[in-house]
């Protein structure tokens, strides 16, 4: 048995480059493009692909659009994240530490930090901030946090907190910070997520013959479900919405930031974005629940080319909805998540 005294909280997101420099932005693109889980092709082909052929390309780009969103202390996401750290730090007798799939702060600095504080450390319970489950998202965040547990042999037990896309404190918390929003008047209600392959869908389908191969694949039940990011993202959509009361009519669910040629999972936000104003969905609001934190996909891709698209496509008004960041629902449902972990387990 485990006292609370004894346990430590890590926070893990994405990361960032550590500067929007050329280098630093090639440097963090090649981390994570690398990242098998990512793009997922045999080493080799993915190294040539990577270095000779899509960071050469893409850094200059990527460094301007982080140069249009980055704050004075940092990155958005981040600084987000730190912020949510504070945040949750002050609700919580436990310490908690940042951690960064990829770039700084790493996972290991926020392990021995974690031991620094207590040296008597005996648990530590890691949050991917992911609600849904991706092979490129909560699956390499929950997958390097253990690479790197083992690798340095520590004694404590690490825990890591599941994905919680249906879980009603993360389902309120997102309707309630969207419900000020749907004060104004609106056509429709886009939940554009991050998209990824249609490939890696099929790929984690545990059941080799579900995911986009069965009619309404997401609403028919299977085992599928427990690693289908299509499956998880259609479900917090579906809980939202009936948490807020929209009309079917009223909301939809779209995919951004398609890197590559593969097809990935569809309808694509850019897409929609020009043929809405041409349905009639002329006033647009846009939430991004894949997201826990603002970060360049959100406050560039959708807050500044989304609008500039559907603006420049017939729209009227364009709204997007910030991540859930530092709203006091997302601190309360983090901190409970956390403490119904350490009940589990402690004395
Ligand atoms: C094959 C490429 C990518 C997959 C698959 C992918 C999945 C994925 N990503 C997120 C969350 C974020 N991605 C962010 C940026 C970003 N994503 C990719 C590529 C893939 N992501 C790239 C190359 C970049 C870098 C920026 C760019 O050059 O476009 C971010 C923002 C990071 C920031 O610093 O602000 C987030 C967050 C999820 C949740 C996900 C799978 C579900
Ligand atoms: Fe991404
Ligand atoms: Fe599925």
């Amino acid at each position: 048995m485990v006292s609370k005294s004894e346990v430590g909280i890590i926070l893990m997101n994405l990361g960032s480059p550590d500067s929007t420099a050329v280098p630093d932005v090639k440097r963090y693109l090649l981390e994570f493009l690398m990242d098998k889980r990512v793009i997922d092709y045999p080493w080799l082909f993915r190294k040539i692909l990577i270095e000779g052929i899509i960071v050469p390309r893409r850094a200059e780009k990527s460094a301007e659009a982080y140069s249009s969103i980055w704050w004075e202390d940092g990155s958005p996401l981040i600084v987000l994240t730190k912020q949510l750290q504070a945040a949750v730090q002050h609700d919580m007798d436990v310490p908690v530490e940042v951690a960064m799939r990829y770039g700084n702060p790493h996972p290991e600095v926020a392990f021995d930090n974690l031991l620094k504080k207590n040296p008597q450390l005996k648990e530590v319970i890691v949050l991917p901030l992911y609600p849904h489950y991706a092979m490129s998202s909560y699956e390499t965040a929950a997958e390097y946090a253990k690479e790197i547990y083992k690798k340095k042999k520590y004694k404590f037990k690490l825990s890591i907190i599941p994905p919680f896309y249906d879980e009603p404190a993360y389902i309120d918390a997102v309707a309630e910070s969207m419900r000020p929003f749907l004060q104004q008047s609106y056509d429709y209600v886009l939940f554009s997520y991050h998209g990824v392959p249609e490939r890696h869908i099929r790929k984690g389908d545990v059941t080799g013959s579900h995911c986009l191969k069965v009619t309404d694949c997401c609403h028919v039940k299977s085992a599928a479900h427990q690693y289908c990011y299509r499956h998880q993202v259609t479900i917090t959509a579906e809980l939202v919405a009936a948490k807020l009361g929209l009309p079917r009519e009223k909301w939809g669910i779209s995919f951004q930031s398609r890197l590559g040629r593969e097809e990935w999972l569809k309808p694509y936000t850019a897409g929609l974005l020009e043929t809405l104003p041409k349905e009639g969905k002329k006033k647009l609001l846009v939430v991004c629940p894949a997201f826990v934190s603002d970060c360049l996909e959100t406050l560039e891709e959708i807050a500044v080319e989304g609008k500039d698209s559907f603006m420049s496509n017939g729209g009227d008004s364009f709204t997007m909805i910030p991540c859930l960041n530092v709203h006091p629902m997302w601190v309360s449902a983090i901190v409970k998540y956390c403490n119904q972990i350490m009940q589990a387990e402690t004395v």
